[in-house]
């Protein structure tokens, strides 16, 4: 037996019995060797049968791992039920592209009570999942409390002999985690523990990609100084990535992470390496002979998964705005047959920049302006494309001078990324500003008399666009998005997308105005408090919503935060040209990140404006919006009035003062239109899918949105499906109580309605707003059925049908408030998190949080089909309640992770997690 022998210590804290290796494969083999050493009977399944014949006759894979003798406890077979019959732990161990199908064909016989651990290292090509990304996806729910990955330096030759190493074991749920680590470790083989499942996947799939390049490197014969400068810079772009995509940047400096890259891009026994070197052994033409048509690689080199992985990874990367550009040289000479020379050296010529992302503005200003040109250039031939931007906390003026300098922007068309609108204002600074403003005709008014303004408005389908929400590194992707699905909110790109040349008046160069001249210079900040110290340090508000209230098109996508500071607030509250904002381009999408009183606020001021519409997404603070909104529909005027001007002021005027307005209604993106699998409550998860919603079903969304905006372009009437979020479905009261706020109903009354049957909800019910009429439907209708409230329908435009596949059963709701009461009163603070919000809730904030946000959490988990989300929820905050009291414990769904492909099907059971962050440092 060769693998190291594990000290008896070590090996008798593991009570497991039997394990099946799921894989016969080089890796699954040393895995199973190591695992034998400890004694542990080993079921090794293998899909050739010479593999399992060897195994079993001469103790060794001579396919897959010649030469190194393996234990007598493994006995390989070709059956997976017979492999994982009896089995405590199973670990999954095939190459990434197969995991999706081999589940597909064995799920039936795989137990779901015990540890299935996946060691898989890659991406999938198709739907850019990892591994766990793909066992979450492709089994029940009730596998997903048990699902581990295993990453780390481990190259199957030297676990196969027994050399030392060490690897880290991810799980949701750290008990599992440990159960894997105790059954793996060994005096020579050491198992850390950790929570960032994505961060370890991502880290282990980028490095194959990494050591591709490495070994070309090498294999050039560039020295050590290139591959270090390699290997540090991937770790560049394998952080971005996976913080990204919700990972820790502690992942990355951990054996997953740098462990690995340095462990596969130095040494010749990794299979991707090698490939690297092999790529320049060959001839260009014989490498490109093999690379021609369908981009795959030499079949023999399959199992080095960074080659697939790399065109896995240059689509995240596009689609996450993440840039990447030594995993972008590998993707280019493996599938699109780029010299690799030319490639390596493209990579040296790159623009110099700072080297860490500390301002974040710089590189995504760069980043954004080439590629995005392209792809404004491409989709509008003949036009002239300035695409200038402004991103996220800091906007790095110097680097589009630099841009423009080099001839890489130039043109008409101007679209202004804007975190706010000091930085369009800076955009208007630039010294070169004329050729901005002049191609910019969605500003019109800034110098010009009324009848210029008219006039651009009448021929010109652009308008203005400040567009903010985005994190810099997400503005390539929401470029891409926005010339796609332009009738959104991107009438800039419209034309574009169209494939139109640049339309309307011929542009002329204009002035600064002095107010623009007088605007102080912006400074660097890093993190919002410095920024809007800097706002309002500057009485900014002031200078800015003169300017704002010249544009048509006030786009802004919020992450609360930033609403809740002010801007994007004082902007519709105070700016009274946005009136006659066109509803065509006017989506206000706002995360009510506990700010309900300014989400109130600004819904009180849209109920002014009929054609603004708002889809709100609170979060945190949805109970408190819900009162806040009960309070302005009982007051303001607005909603009742328009309610009874469209019913003859009679009591439909009722029902439309103590419903929500338009403004607080939802539209639904639709995202789950289709889908069978739409939860009841799906609005829920939409609430927590701000980021999801942004970046993958912008496509949905754009669509329905555009049928609205369509078919406010065809008459004077716009229907708008609509439909309330729990938190704002309210009772139908009566005339008299609903004039006053004791008929409000406060979080607790409408859980006990809800919990009993909630039969008094408001009933679907259209609204007249203006030239607008909204038809609501209360979610609760909808509890019990598994449908979209959107699915076609034929109750009239607005309607709820029920589709071919629901139930139209209604179950009743269960008893949510039970289980919130008994998690309400302790000392633990429950809050939804999302991890690449982390530090958005204030420390102090989250303790002092006044409800309870779980109760939202039940009801997303109930009723019927998801108990066992449920159980799997209320088990783990028990567990975190009781290992750490007194601590917060933040709950969030896996499925909040930005972004999982095929995550919005509501996966039975849930895939929920409760972690025991302290918020303190989150
Ligand atoms: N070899 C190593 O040192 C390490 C490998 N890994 C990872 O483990 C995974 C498996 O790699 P290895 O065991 O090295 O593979 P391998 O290259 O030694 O063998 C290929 C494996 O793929 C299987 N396979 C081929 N076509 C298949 C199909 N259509 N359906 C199902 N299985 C199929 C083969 O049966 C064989 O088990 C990969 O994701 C790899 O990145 C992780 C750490 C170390
Ligand atoms: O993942 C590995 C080592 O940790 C194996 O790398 P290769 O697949 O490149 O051989």
């Amino acid at each position: 037996m060769a693998s190291a022998g594990g000290s008896m210590k070590e090996a008798a804290k593991t009570s497991v019995r039997k394990v099946a290796v799921l894989g016969g494969g080089a890796f699954g083999t040393a895995m199973a060797n190591h695992v034998a050493s400890k004694g542990i009977l080993v079921s090794l399944w293998a899909r050739e049968d010479e593999v399992v014949h060897s195994v079993n006759s001469k103790h060794e894979n001579s396919t897959f791992l010649a030469g190194i003798p393996l234990s007598e406890k493994i006995v390989a077979t070709s059956s997976v039920a017979e492999a994982v019959s009896e089995a405590e732990l199973l670990f999954l161990i095939i190459p990434t592209p197969f995991i999706a199908k081999w589940l597909e064909q064995n799920q039936t016989v795989l137990p779901w009570q015990v540890p299935l651990v996946c060691f898989s290292k890659g991406i999938e090509q198709q739907s850019l999942r990892t591994p766990y990304e793909i066992l979450v996806d492709e089994l029940p729910g009730k596998y997903h409390a048990k699902l581990a990955v295993v990453s780390g330096p481990s190259f199957a030759k030297e676990i196969g002999v027994g050399l030392p190493t060490s690897v880290t074991c991810a799980a949701q749920d750290l008990e599992v985690a440990k159960q894997v680590q105790l059954a793996l470790a060994t005096r020579n083989f050491r198992v850390y523990t950790a929570a960032d499942v994505i961060g370890a996947e991502l880290c282990g799939a980028l490095k194959n990609v990494l050591a591709i390049a490495c070994g070309a490197s090498d294999g050039f014969g560039f020295g050590a100084n290139a591959r270090a400068a390699l290997i540090t810079r991937g770790l560049a772009e394998m952080t971005r990535l996976v913080v990204k995509k919700g990972g820790k940047a502690s992942t990355i400096t951990g054996l997953a992470g740098v462990g690995d890259l340095v462990l596969t891009c130095s040494s010749s026994l990794s299979r991707n390496y090698s490939v690297g070197q092999a790529m320049v052994a060959r001839s260009l033409p014989e490498h490109k002979r093999q690379v021609t048509g369908t981009g795959n690689f030499n079949q023999d080199l399959a199992v080095a998964e960074g080659v697939k992985t790399s065109l896995a990874v240059h689509l995240l990367a596009e689609r996450l705005g993440v840039e990447m550009p030594i995993c972008e040289s590998v993707y280019e000479v493996i599938h699109k047959g780029v010299d690799i020379k030319t490639a390596l050296r493209k990579l040296q010529d790159r623009p110099l920049r700072a080297e860490h992302d500390e301002y974040q503005g710089t590189w995504a200003v760069r980043l954004l302006l080439p590629t995005s040109q392209g792809a404004l250039r491409a989709a509008a031939p003949g036009a002239q494309a300035t695409l200038s931007c402004a991103v996220d906390t800091l906007f790095r003026i110097e680097e589009v001078r630099k841009t423009r300098a080099d001839g890489e922007v130039e043109g008409q068309l101007c679209v202004a990324w804007a975190l706010d609108f000091r930085y369009c204002i800076d955009l208007l600074k630039l010294p070169s500003w004329e050729v901005l403003t002049a191609a910019d005709r969605g500003w019109p008014g800034l110098d010009e008399d009324e009848a210029d303004v008219a006039a651009v408005r009448a021929s010109a389908p652009l308008r203005s666009c400040f567009w903010r929400a985005l994190p810099c590194v997400e503005m390539r992707a929401t470029a891409r998005r926005l010339l796609k699905y332009a009738p959104l909110a991107a009438p800039l790109a419209v034309p574009l997308a169209r494939g139109l040349p640049d339309t309307g008046p011929s542009v002329r160069p204009r002035e600064k105005s002095a107010q623009l001249r007088s605007f102080p210079e912006a400074r660097c900040s890093t993190t919002h408090e410095r920024e809007f110290a800097y706002i309002h340090e500057h009485n900014f508000d002031e200078k800015m919503w003169s300017i704002a209230g010249k544009v048509d098109f006030l786009g802004l996508m919020e992450e609360g935060c930033y609403l809740f500071k002010g801007v994007a607030r004082d902007v519709i509250l105070r700016a009274p040209q946005i009136k006659s904002v066109p509803l065509a381009a006017s989506a206000l999408l706002c995360n009510a990140f506990e700010q309900a009183p300014a989400i109130a606020e600004i819904l009180r001021k849209i109920v002014e404006l009929p054609h603004l519409f708002a889809v709100v997404m609170a979060s945190d603070s949805w109970d408190a919006l819900a009162a806040e909104l009960a309070t302005i529909s009982t007051s303001a005027p607005t909603a009742s009035s328009a309610g009874a001007a469209a019913s003859g002021g009679t009591g439909e005027t009722v029902e439309v003062a103590t419903s929500p307005t338009p403004t607080g209604a939802c539209i639904e993106p639709s995202h789950a239109t289709t889908s069978a699998e739409a939860h009841p409550v799906f609005a829920d998860r939409l609430r927590l899918r701000l980021r999801a919603l942004l970046l993958e079903d912008f496509p949905r969304f754009a669509t329905s949105h555009a049928a609205i905006a369509a078919e406010h372009a065809a008459g004077t009437h716009v229907v708008a499906r609509a439909t309330l979020l729990p938190g704002v479905c309210r009772q139908r009261l009566p005339a008299a109580s609903s004039k006053s706020s004791a008929g409000r109903w406060t979080p607790a009354r409408r859980m006990s309605r809800q919990a009993t049957g909630g039969t008094s909800m408001m009933p679907r019910h259209t609204l007249h707003m203006g030239a607008m009429r909204v038809t609501t439907t209360p979610l609760r209708s909808l509890v019990g059925r598994q449908c979209s409230p959107f699915e076609k329908g034929g109750e009239g435009q607005g309607g709820v049908e029920r589709s071919p596949n629901c139930s139209g059963t209604t179950q009743p709701p269960v008893a949510a408030h039970s289980l919130l009461n008994s998690f309400s009163d302790g000392p633990a603070v429950v809050q939804e998190h999302r991890p690449s919000w982390a530090g958005v809730v204030p420390p102090a904030q989250a303790q002092a949080a006044p409800q309870c946000t779980f109760g939202r959490w039940l009801r997303a988990l109930t009723p019927g089909r998801t108990a066992q989300g449920r159980c799997i929820l209320t088990s783990m905050l028990s567990r975190e309640r009781s290992r750490s009291p007194g601590r917060a414990a933040s709950v969030w769904s896996s499925g909040d992770v930005p972004p999982l492909p095929g995550r919005h099907r509501w996966v039975e059971g849930g895939r929920v997690a409760v972690y025991g962050h302290d918020l303190q440092n989150a």
